[in-house]
């Protein structure tokens, strides 16, 4: 059985993901050219890789098309419901460091804890004639922490593809769930995480997608011992 391992072909955890496998001594080379989306691992016939981007490998990943793959958690956590029955998170591999964050309008004195924004959310319909608008792409996640966490539940969510950190100021949103690592966009912006506010740590982890087959392959486990030995 031939094991597929789909790493990012771009972006931030590219470098990172390679590196890890080379240390892991299973050194990737790509087949073909450098352009190629398909490589291979010297010295492990049986296994092929897959170069695809970052959320195209959670998706892969959750659909069972590739058996490993190198993703954040985030994406996995926002991509499906129930993912810890879908896939196993073998190894935290230490690069690809982002926070899932809930962050206000630094001008919202009063609002420090999610406890604080619920009464907000409470009161806003009577105060504004609408809702509290999130801006956010993680529909899932906000859902999960505002609704089933924090028993918050008068929002509504506004689907952000991007400069999701723009959406109070234009008026677009009041509040924003997004992605934040140093923080600087976020303060060039005004807005401030609140204290409890933090959903997901995320960073790069070695996903495998649950197969039965995988149970009589030795290289599924050779996979995982060798990633984990190199951390
Ligand atoms: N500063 C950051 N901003 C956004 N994502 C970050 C950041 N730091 C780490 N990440 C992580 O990187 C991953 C996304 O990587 P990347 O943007 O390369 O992939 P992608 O979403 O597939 O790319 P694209 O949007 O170009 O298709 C997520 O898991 C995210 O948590
Ligand atoms: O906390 P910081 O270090 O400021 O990083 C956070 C920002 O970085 C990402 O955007 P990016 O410009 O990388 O674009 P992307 O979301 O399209 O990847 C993310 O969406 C945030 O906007």
């Amino acid at each position: 059985m031939t094991i597929t391992i789909a790493l990012p072909s771009k972006g931030r955890m590219k470098d990172d993901a390679s590196a890890i496998f080379e240390r892991a001594g299973m050194p990737i080379t790509a087949v073909g050219n450098d352009r190629s989306y398909r490589g291979r691992v010297e010295g492990w016939d049986d296994v092929e890789v897959a170069f695809l981007s970052a959320s195209e490998i959670s998706r892969e990943l959750g659909n069972g098309t590739v058996d490993f793959g190198v993703t954040g958690e985030d994406l996995m956590r926002e991509g499906f419901s129930e993912v810890d029955k879908r896939v196993e998170f073998c190894a935290r591999l230490g690069f690809g460091h982002a926070d899932v964050v809930v962050a206000v309008p630094e001008i919202w004195l009063d609002v420090e804890t999610m406890a604080d924004l619920g009464d907000v959310a409470a009161d806003f319909r009577a105060r504004h004639s609408r809702r509290l608008a999130i801006a956010t792409k993680y529909w899932r996640l906000t859902q999960q922490f505002f609704s089933s966490q924090h028993g918050i539940q008068l929002y509504r969510i506004v689907e952000s593809l991007g400069a999701t950190e723009g959406a109070p100021a234009s008026g677009s949103a009041d509040i924003i769930v997004d992605i934040t690592s140093t923080g600087s966009t976020l303060r060039a912006n005004h807005l401030k995480v609140l204290q409890d506010g933090v959903i997901l740590h995320s960073q790069a982890c070695l996903v495998r997608a649950r197969k039965e087959s995988h149970a009589d392959e030795p290289t599924v486990q050779a996979i995982i011992e060798a990633v984990r030995a190199a951390l």
